[in-house]
């Protein structure tokens, strides 16, 4: 599998604190992968760094064939170099409807100048009705979203990343707040959303991370302590200790 991003000795220091020490990994082209690790261990501020909102003190984030460093590039450009990323709490317009929420994402991968004068073609509503099938969401398109369940909100919010066509989609525990049914559908959105692209889960429920079937990254003080399947890094003594046996 070819890499798609290649994290290599990357430290960060908050008032002299290092939050990610020496972080080294990669991820492929159309991968999977979990990222654990107990409290404090460096997830969020990973993807802070990949992001673009938190520079690091040392380091590259290699990105795609042309190996260009994202460090040093600002957010909006890594957003539209194919970086997406969906926080915890989701933030989908209330009051409009999914279709609409799903229609201005769609909107907005074009040019600003184009927007101004957009009108929704037969091509974009097409597009629309694709994501909304890919989120499980296509008989609920005419509701103000606003009404939708926690899970169905944050389906519709990873609906409107994929409609940026992402190349790589970091997503911050999905699974907090589900309910049994909607994890379970979580996790088919995620690995259908993997096969075409890199999908990054960032999660402390290791019987969703189990769901996910893939390899495990487990950081802890800011650096890679294990890596591989969940039942290689769950039987790893250190693992245990800081993070399983709490
Ligand atoms: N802006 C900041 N200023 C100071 N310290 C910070 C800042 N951001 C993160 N930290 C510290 O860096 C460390 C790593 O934090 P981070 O949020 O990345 O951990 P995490 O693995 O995401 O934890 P959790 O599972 O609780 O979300 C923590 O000790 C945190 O307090």
């Amino acid at each position: 599998m070819s890499q798609l991003l290649e994290v290599s000795g990357v430290s960060v220091s908050f008032d002299g604190f290092k939050a990610i020490n020496n972080l080294s990994f990669s991820i492929g082209e159309a991968e999977m992968r979990a990222i654990i690790g107990p409290n404090g261990a460096g997830k969020t501020t990973f993807m802070d760094i990949v992001t673009g909102k938190t520079k690091p003190n040392a380091g590259t984030v290699l990105w795609g064939e042309m190996s260009r460093n994202l460090i040093g590039m600002n957010e909006a450009k890594i957003a539209r170099i194919g970086v997406g990323r969906k926080f915890q709490r989701p933030t989908v317009f209330e009051d409009q409807s999914v279709f609409d929420n799903l229609m201005m994402a769609v909107k907005n991968t074009r040019a600003p100048w184009s927007v101004l004068f957009f009108k929704p073609k037969f091509k974009d509503i097409a597009k629309v009705e694709e994501l909304a099938s890919e989120i499980g969401l296509s008989d609920q398109l005419k509701r103000k979203s606003g009404e939708l369940s926690h899970g169905q909100k944050q389906w519709l919010e990873i609906g409107m990343l994929l409609a940026q066509d992402p190349r790589l989609l970091l997503v911050d525990e999905p699974a907090a707040g589900m309910t049994l049914a909607e994890r379970e559908h979580t996790t088919d959105i995620l690995k259908r959303t993997a096969k075409t692209r890199a999908v990054v889960v960032v999660e402390h429920d290791m019987e969703f991370v189990r769901r996910l079937e893939c390899k495990v990254t487990v950081l802890h003080e800011g650096s890679v302590l294990a890596e591989g399947s969940l039942d290689h890094v769950t039987a790893n003594p250190q693992v245990i200790e800081v993070y399983l046996g709490r």
